[in-house]
């Protein structure tokens, strides 16, 4: 039977997943909240302001409907940025049944609740099962069939390779784990150091102060990730060390260009307007440093970045601080 699947978010990933999963023959209908660019997306067949010169195959219906999207849908993936996610999954409830699969692609931590996905994902649809998809993927070369990897992670191993099957093509190969802690947890973590690479270039510094960064940064990820309850494995798969290398050198990557600008020069706000699409890290950034003191977990690298978005720090000065910290064993794990 052919599966059918609603896509929530006309964002450039959104896109490129809807386009993905009509190639491969499901029926797929996707939704964004704004009409007219939905009106605009059906006639003109592409998605000009997050995905351009990219063709959508017929078929791929796009709507501003939210119930007409999900209803008897198999699966219906969340593809909206994590500060939206609550607040579509409220307003889609009612039309989710029980035996709906949810797989998320969003990469954050909730401010203020500190929440992932999965987990407000459990608050508001207690009975659906869940699926994560998340690794080294940026939409524009995903549109494209460059070869891709990333994995499916998911509690029920059924679900993961259920998903696994339903995305897998010759040119995006999709893994499995059942580690939906550490993966969420990956994706959403790597966008902090992603900033601060970013952060790096736009100082003008080398590619040795982005390997430092890089280290370091999937260091401070997995000892947060392991206090949380992922398998600390998981940091050196796909998903953890193979999204941060993608996100800290792409020029595709949002954070990483946002972080550019600030490292240039520009404030957290500026940089978000001229990027002009979703910057994840910088609401992640929150998220962490808070859950880093929570847990009392020392995140050197997430500390710096936060004192510069939300504290207004001086960027070299906050990258003179790293660099003259207390000496120490690379492994060891000091609380400060
Ligand atoms: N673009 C990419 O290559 C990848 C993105 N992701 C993740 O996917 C998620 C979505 O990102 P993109 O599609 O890239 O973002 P985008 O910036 O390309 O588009 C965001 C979309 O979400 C909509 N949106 C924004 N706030 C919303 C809200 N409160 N409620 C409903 N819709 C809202 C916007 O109108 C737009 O359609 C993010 O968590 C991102 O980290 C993950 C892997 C790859
Ligand atoms: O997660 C991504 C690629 O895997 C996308 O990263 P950016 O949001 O920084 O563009």
């Amino acid at each position: 039977m052919c599966k059918s699947i609603g896509v929530i978010g006309g964002g450039s990933w959104g896109t490129a997943l809807a386009i993905l999963l009509r190639n491969k023959g499901y029926k797929v209908d996707m939704w964004m909240r704004n009409r007219e660019q939905s009106f605009e997306m059906n006639s003109t067949r592409e998605n000009k302001r997050f995905l351009p010169n990219v063709k959508l195959p017929g078929n791929l219906n796009v709507s501003s409907d939210l119930e007409k999207t999900i209803y008897n849908k198999d699966v219906i993936l969340l593809a909206v940025p994590t500060h939206g996610v609550r607040e579509v999954l409220n307003n889609s409830k009612n039309f989710i049944g029980g035996d709906q699969i949810i797989v998320n692609v969003a990469k954050g931590i909730e401010n203020d609740s500190l929440l992932r996905i999965s987990q407000i994902v459990k608050e508001i649809l207690p009975q659906n099962k869940y699926a994560i998809l998340s690794g080294p993927s940026h939409a524009e070369e995903v549109a494209i069939n460059i070869p891709t990897t990333v994995v499916s992670a998911s509690e029920d191993m059924e679900v993961a390779h259920y998903i696994q099957d339903l995305f897998i093509t010759p040119t995006f190969r999709v893994y499995t784990n059942p580690d939906v802690i550490g993966v969420e947890l990956g994706g959403s973590l790597k966008n902090i150091i992603a900033l601060g690479a970013g952060i790096s270039d736009g100082l003008s510094y080398g590619d040795n102060t982005k390997a430092a960064l890089m280290t370091r940064g999937i260091f401070e990820i997995a000892k947060l990730g392991e206090k949380l309850g992922a398998n600390p494995n998981t940091f050196s798969g796909l998903s953890g060390i193979g999204d941060l290398i993608v996100t800290c050198t792409s020029m595709h990557s949002r954070n990483r260009r946002a972080g550019i600008l600030i490292g240039q020069g520009k404030n957290m706000e500026e940089a978000i307007r001229e990027v002009g699409m979703v910057v994840e890290g910088i609401k992640t950034t929150k998220s962490a440093y808070i859950l880093g003191k929570k847990y009392n977990v020392s995140m050197p690298i997430t500390s710096e970045i936060y004192n510069v978005l939300y504290e207004n720090a001086d960027v070299k000065a906050a990258v003179d601080r790293l660099m003259q910290r207390d000496k120490k064993h690379e492994m060891e794990d000091v609380v400060q």
